[in-house]
């Protein structure tokens, strides 16, 4: 079924498991030539796809894939001197590569945001098997915004629910709630527990 909705390559044929202990691998940009690495240290969390323009989608794909990982596990091993962030009033700062246009690693930089200390980075971009796959689908609807046909996304909800990533057009609930339980800390609606 539906099997011409490209979702994004690391689902489309099946989502790979992750491996026990996994120790984490290396990130490699598009560039034949001095391609832009990074070094992730050990496995990354809330892998996920996601629909949204801001984030990196490999040719073809509706979708973007991406997790997080402490920003302490992340270093530009080679070539960073090619690397540029995309959009300085974004809150998650992406870097990306100037000549293949692949993003490496998206950063917030805001001390008060709910996910700092998290790296957004996107693992299709390491040869290493084993990374956390992804659980869900996020900004589901703002594939209509990189020119998604409209009339399509009830398939695209239902090819997405049968490789089991359920459709979100926010983040997961777990996510939004742990957002919202951040913001009414800091508020002071709700006391630290
Ligand atoms: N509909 C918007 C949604 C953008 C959006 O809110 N993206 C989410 C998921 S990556 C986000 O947290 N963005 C923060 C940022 O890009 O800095 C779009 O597609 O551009
Ligand atoms: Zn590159
Ligand atoms: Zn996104």
């Amino acid at each position: 079924m539906s099997t011409e909705i490209h979702i994004h390559p690391a689902v489309d044929n099946g989502i790979k498991p992750a491996a026990p202990n996994f120790s984490g691998g290396t990130l490699t940009c598009l560039c034949a030539t001095n391609p832009v690495t990074v070094e992730i240290q050990g496995q990354v969390a809330h892998n996920h796809v996601c629909g949204c323009t801001k984030c990196w989608k490999p040719a073809g794909a509706l979708f973007s894939q991406v997790a997080v990982v402490g920003r302490e596990n992340v270093k530009v091993s080679a070539n960073a001197d090619k690397l540029a962030v995309i959009d300085s009033s974004a809150t998650i700062q992406r870097y990306g590569c100037r000549e293949c246009g692949v993003h490496m690693f998206g950063r917030i930089e805001n001390t008060a945001h709910p996910f700092y200390g998290l790296d957004f980075v996107h693992t299709e971009l390491s040869h290493e098997d084993g990374w956390a796959p992804p659980e869900f689908a996020a900004f589901v609807s703002s594939i209509i915004e990189s020119g998604a046909d409209p009339k399509n996304m009830g398939a695209v909800r239902a090819r997405l629910t049968e490789l089991g990533l359920p459709p979100y057009d926010a983040l997961s609930p777990a996510l939004m709630d742990a957002i919202s339980t951040h913001v009414a800390k800091a508020k002071g609606v709700l006391k630290e527990a």
